[in-house]
């Protein structure tokens, strides 16, 4: 799928137009759906830019080295480089759709006018004068974090615009929609093992990130994670975090290795095997390595926000919790996208907050028969411990959920190069070569499918000639913004 496709889908056209004093932010398009979600952003462009010409920022001169070939940081300095003063400005700016709408504001998918390839970006558009002091504090914490990131599941801020009311902060788009959508798509609800594995070591390493710069997330929920045009994560949704202080360790881990032949044999642990002439010997001996742990355990904070469904049992009590929490949430979210379903569901709120707050353990009526599943259950049980302190992750961060069986084989480092997994209604766009350690190639069977699959809808084009090309493009999922009734409220 090339960039130019989500332009091509699309026939709203959404620009500011301007008067003498006022820019109206309108969607000239009043049948669209953004006319029934009342789309008329009007700000005094001429105020924030002459009077108060600060207000309107870019993160373009402070691109990170490693990022100056993306086309995104080219864009915008290509923008920025035509500006008068520099500076990025919602004029630059056309809106393309309305991609949905939160808690504090709308978000759009945009591109940069004049831009010879087309690049896409997510701006969300908050009208602080809609909002409450709490809300705008959320706004301000959200915009914090954000500036914060530099990390590949999380998202970039390219640009932060205060224009009159309005605050914009233009962020990666991601055009897979999120992972609490693509779950509806599968059969059941729930992923295969592979898939789950993928998405939650990915999910475990953007946490780990957080946590070392002392924020923790407080909001992981499959809705919040969206997928990228290459099949990978990107949180989102950072107005409940919290921000701590946090002191990186280095500690030692004793632990023990078996070896053959022994390098420095400590201790004989098996003498011979199989038969008199073959004496292999295996010995065991004890390590000790340097650990890096960057975990906010002193965090503390008393204000319940969250979803219900995901809120620890600490969070519920309401006596203070810490980063404790994102490895609950990241406990639920391993069994939701397992199951289908979460583990302590109810009827109406107050009985999900006495399920999780009870002293009864996580219960598993799936029997569920795949390789794979018994050392998910043991981590989802681990992490779904009541009391944080006995909680998997608590004490020394994500190094102790990483070394759990369910991600043995994961090389961490070489985590961005994964295969994403093939599921209904993932559209990825092919890039470099990855490797295949999550999901596996490709298997013989599989390709005999969609061979067979590519020459059915061979024979179908040539059948129905143009009607086929609606149909093929039915299988691509175009993500155009969650149902109301698909979003779990927050507190
Ligand atoms: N970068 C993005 N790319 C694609 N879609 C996005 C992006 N950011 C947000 N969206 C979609 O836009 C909608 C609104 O997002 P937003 O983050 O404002 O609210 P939300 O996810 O409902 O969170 P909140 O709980 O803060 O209301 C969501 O449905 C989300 O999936």
């Amino acid at each position: 799928m090339e960039d130019e496709g989500y332009y091509l889908e699309t026939d709203f056209d959404v620009s500011f137009t301007s008067t003498a004093t006022d820019r109206t932010f309108t969607s000239s398009s009043a049948r669209s759906s953004l006319a029934r979600s009342s789309l008329t952003l009007s700000f005094n462009d001429r105020l924030s830019t002459a009077t108060t010409p600060s207000t309107t920022t870019s993160a373009a001169a402070t691109t990170l080295h490693h990022r100056r070939q993306d086309p995104h940081w080219t864009a915008i300095r290509a923008a920025t480089t035509l500006s008068s003063d520099g500076r990025l400005h919602l004029r630059h700016l056309k809106l393309v759709r309305l991609l949905g709408t939160g808690n504090l504001g709308r978000v759009f998918l945009c591109h940069l006018r004049d831009c010879p390839t087309p690049t896409a970006f997510a701006l969300k558009v908050i009208d602080r004068d809609a909002l409450t002091a709490k809300k705008l504090s959320h706004v301000q914490t959200e915009a914090e974090i954000l500036s914060m990131l530099d990390h590949p599941f999380l998202p970039t801020l390219y640009a932060r615009i205060d224009a009159s009311h309005y605050t914009c902060l233009l962020i990666d788009y991601c055009p897979n929609g999120d992972l609490h959508s693509l779950l509806r798509k599968q059969p059941g609800n729930r992923l295969p093992v592979s898939s789950v594995r993928f998405f939650a070591s990915e999910v475990l390493v953007a946490l780990e990130y957080l946590h070392a710069l002392g924020i923790v997330y407080r909001d992981l929920k499959p809705e919040n994670i969206l997928i990228r045009e290459d099949g990978h994560i990107m949180l989102s949704d950072f107005d409940l975090c919290f921000k701590a202080d946090v002191v990186p360790t280095f500690r030692s881990r004793r632990f023990r290795r078996v070896s053959t032949p022994p390098s420095s044999p400590r201790r004989l642990r098996r003498s011979r095997r199989c038969g008199c002439f073959s004496t292999e010997v295996e010995y065991e001996r004890e390590e000790i390595v340097a650990e890096f742990a960057a975990e906010p355990v002193t965090a503390f904070s008393k204000s319940c926000v969250g979803t219900h469904e995901y809120l620890a049992p600490e969070h519920v009590a309401g006596n203070g919790h810490g980063s404790g929490v994102d490895w609950w949430a990241f406990g639920i979210f391993l069994y939701e996208m397992l199951h289908g379903t979460t583990p302590f569901k109810g009827v109406t709120k107050e009985q999900i907050l006495r399920k999780i707050a009870s002293s009864d353990d996580v219960a598993f009526p799936l029997e569920l028969e795949e390789e794979g599943i018994r050392e998910a259950k043991d981590l989802i049980q681990k992490l779904l411990v009541k009391d944080p302190t006995k909680r998997l992750g608590c004490a020394r961060g994500a190094q102790d959920i990483k070394r759990h069986p369910f991600f043995e084989g994961i090389k961490w480092p070489l985590i961005r190069n994964y295969k994403p997994p093939e599921i209904r209604g993932l559209v990825k766009k092919s890039t470099k070569a990855h490797a295949c350690h999550v999901t596996g190639v490709s298997s013989p069977r599989r390709r005999k499918w969609l061979w067979w699959a590519l020459s059915n809808l061979l024979r179908s084009k040539s059948l129905k000639g143009s009607n086929s090309k609606i149909q093929s493009n039915n299988n691509y999922y175009h993500y155009a913004g969650k149902s109301y009734n698909a979003s779990r409220k927050r507190v």
